[in-house]
């Protein structure tokens, strides 16, 4: 494939993004609604996924754009000896179910990134953060597929698994920038 092909397909997938913008500004109110009562965001990926829920941590525990005040928000896969463990004792299935399990609690959001929508340790996961009482959200590859299903809300991107990462780390900061602009004044200290 030539990079110009992969171009077009990456503005493909940014197109879908795109039309999904409001549902990013909904989740952002959410989130920092969620996330200023004292909540906390779990983020889990396989790969280059887990980059990027790493990046959406990073962006809540530190800031996007604007000074304000820190977020609770954890990366499961950087967990590597919670994740080599339960990996080794139970089974890479339950790898990010079973810190769901132990972190997640109902105001919590959880936010699971995948290409294909299929890596079975993320449907484990949305299946123990809902049933913890956290919202479950999935960012994914082209829809229908079984994590979109599994979720309570997907953001299902077109395209070729390259093309939809690449997108998603574009949702990743427009979710931090409506979180940011919908965060109560108190917790946001503009300089
Ligand atoms: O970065 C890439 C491909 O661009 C790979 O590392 C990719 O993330 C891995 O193959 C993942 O295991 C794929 O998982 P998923 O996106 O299908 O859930």
């Amino acid at each position: 494939m030539s990079i110009e092909q992969h171009l077009s397909g990456l503005a493909e997938s940014l197109a879908g993004l795109r039309a999904q913008a409001p549902r990013i500004t909904r989740w952002g109110g959410l989130l920092a609604r969620r996330l200023s009562e004292g909540g906390r965001l779990l983020a889990a990926g396989n790969g280059g996924s887990a980059a990027e829920a790493q990046h959406l941590t990073a962006e809540l525990v530190g800031r996007f754009r604007d000074d304000r005040a820190p977020f609770s928000a954890i990366a499961l896969c950087s967990e590597t000896s919670s994740v080599t463990a339960i990996g080794n004792d139970y089974g890479y299935d339950q790898v990010f179910a079973r810190q769901v399990t132990a972190h997640a609690r109902p105001g919590d959001v959880v936010v699971l990134l995948s290409t294909s929508g299929k890596s079975p340790n993320l449907l484990e996961a949305a299946r123990a953060g809902r049933a913890a009482g956290a919202r479950v959200w999935a960012f994914t590859g082209p829809a229908p597929n079984p994590l979109a299903a599994e979720a309570e809300e997907a953001l299902a991107l077109p395209g070729e698994p390259a093309n939809v990462q690449e997108a998603q780390l574009v949702a990743v900061h427009a979710l931090c920038k409506a979180f940011e602009a919908a965060l109560p004044a108190a917790s946001r200290r503009v300089s």
